[in-house]
């Protein structure tokens, strides 16, 4: 009988241990943390509270604080850092893992300074590893608790895709599969921005139909980029395209959708950023994103607003001047 096939998933914050959660149902599964409380919070009582509340993990789930040992017993590696921290938590196990070993990365963000993907990222960390992205609509929380969704695997070799499915898949985690890695990935990164733009929205109190004028011109912005870059614009009408930008600027629990309420607050990037207590990455992503809008020469109205705002030029006032109430004698509500 052969070895079951063993996942380590790199990360516990909220949706590194979902991941890992789910895999563990499958097949054998590690999950490293940095914290010793986290693991041995979630080897004592499966749970992961700081980021998770009180949902219970998988029993077999098992967690360890040793990342050397965990990535050598990897045969499949799962990457569920913040994209700023993808390269150097590689470079830390790049000598323990096995040859050939496929990287899936989790993380929605540009990397500061190179502009790259995660996928790039693991590639350049890593070279010889395949590399795949899991992505699409999946707001951890929700995950976790066990409501139905669905994901992408982006990958261009379609076997390796084939062979991640079981691992992470089940009667409420349906997988698809896509070789256009690009899109998939850009989708995923450029919806955060749009989100931020979202929460700003409610915390000024809009209309819905502003708002929905806010996501559906969000989304004609990402598509022009990922097109000008090279992607496949069907894959923007997709899971990881519009699928994951209505999740993302819909959902209470998304922390950028939220990020964008506490700046329309007032609040600074800094002072959102430490509310929140996770990562949202359309924080440091939306400079990144307007660099490459300037490259390719695309007109990005909606990221560049929430560029301003993140970057302290202008108040989330400002970003939606235009787009307030007007009132009956034709003047606008200030809010
Ligand atoms: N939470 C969600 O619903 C989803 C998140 N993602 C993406 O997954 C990635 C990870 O996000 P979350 O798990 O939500 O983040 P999180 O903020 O919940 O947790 C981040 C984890 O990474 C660790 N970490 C942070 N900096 C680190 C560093 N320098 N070195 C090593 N570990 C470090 C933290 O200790 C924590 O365990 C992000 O790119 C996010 O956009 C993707 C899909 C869904
Ligand atoms: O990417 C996500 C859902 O697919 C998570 O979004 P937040 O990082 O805004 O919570």
């Amino acid at each position: 009988m052969s070895r079951p096939i063993h996942v380590v998933v790199l990360g516990a914050g909220s949706w590194g241990t979902t991941v890992a959660s789910l895999a563990a149902r499958n097949t054998p599964t590690l999950l490293w943390a940095r914290d010793s409380d986290t693991v041995a919070e979630i080897n004592q009582n499966r749970r992961n509270s700081r980021y998770l509340g009180d949902v219970e993990l998988a029993p077999a789930l098992r967690a360890s604080n040793d990342i050397h040992e965990a990535a050598h017993s990897a045969d499949v590696l799962v990457v569920g850092v913040p994209s700023v921290a993808v390269r150097e938590t590689l470079a830390t196990i790049a000598e323990d893992l096995r040859a050939w070993v496929p990287v899936v990365s989790l993380a929605k963000g540009l990397e500061p300074g190179t502009r790259m993907r995660p996928t790039q990222v693991v590639t350049d960390a890593l070279p010889g590893h395949p590399v795949a992205l899991l992505a699409g609509p999946n707001i951890a929380g929700e995950i976790a608790r066990g409501y139905a969704a669905a994901a992408v695997v982006a990958t261009e070799d379609e076997n390796i895709a084939t062979a991640l499915h079981p691992l992470f898949a089940s009667g409420v985690f349906r997988l698809y599969n896509n070789d256009d890695v690009l899109g998939c990935e850009l989708g995923g990164i450029l919806k955060n921005i749009i989100a931020i733009a979202s929460g700003m929205a409610d915390g000024l109190g809009v209309g819905d139909n502003t708002r929905a004028m806010v996501l559906t011109r969000g989304l004609a912005e990402i598509t022009r980029l990922g097109v000008a870059m090279g992607a496949d614009p069907r894959t923007f009408a997709g899971l990881t395209g519009v699928g994951d930008l209505m999740a993302t600027c819909m959902s209470p629990r998304s922390r950028n959708r939220r990020a964008g309420e506490l700046l329309a607050s007032g609040k600074t990037p800094a002072q959102a950023a430490e509310l929140l207590g996770q990562v949202a990455e359309g924080i440091k992503t939306a400079p990144i994103v307007m660099e490459l809008a300037r490259e390719f020469d695309v007109a990005m109205p909606i990221c560049s607003e929430v560029d301003s705002v993140v970057a302290e030029r202008s108040s989330a006032t400002d970003a939606y001047r235009g787009l307030h109430r007007m009132l009956p004698d034709g003047g606008h509500e200030a809010h």
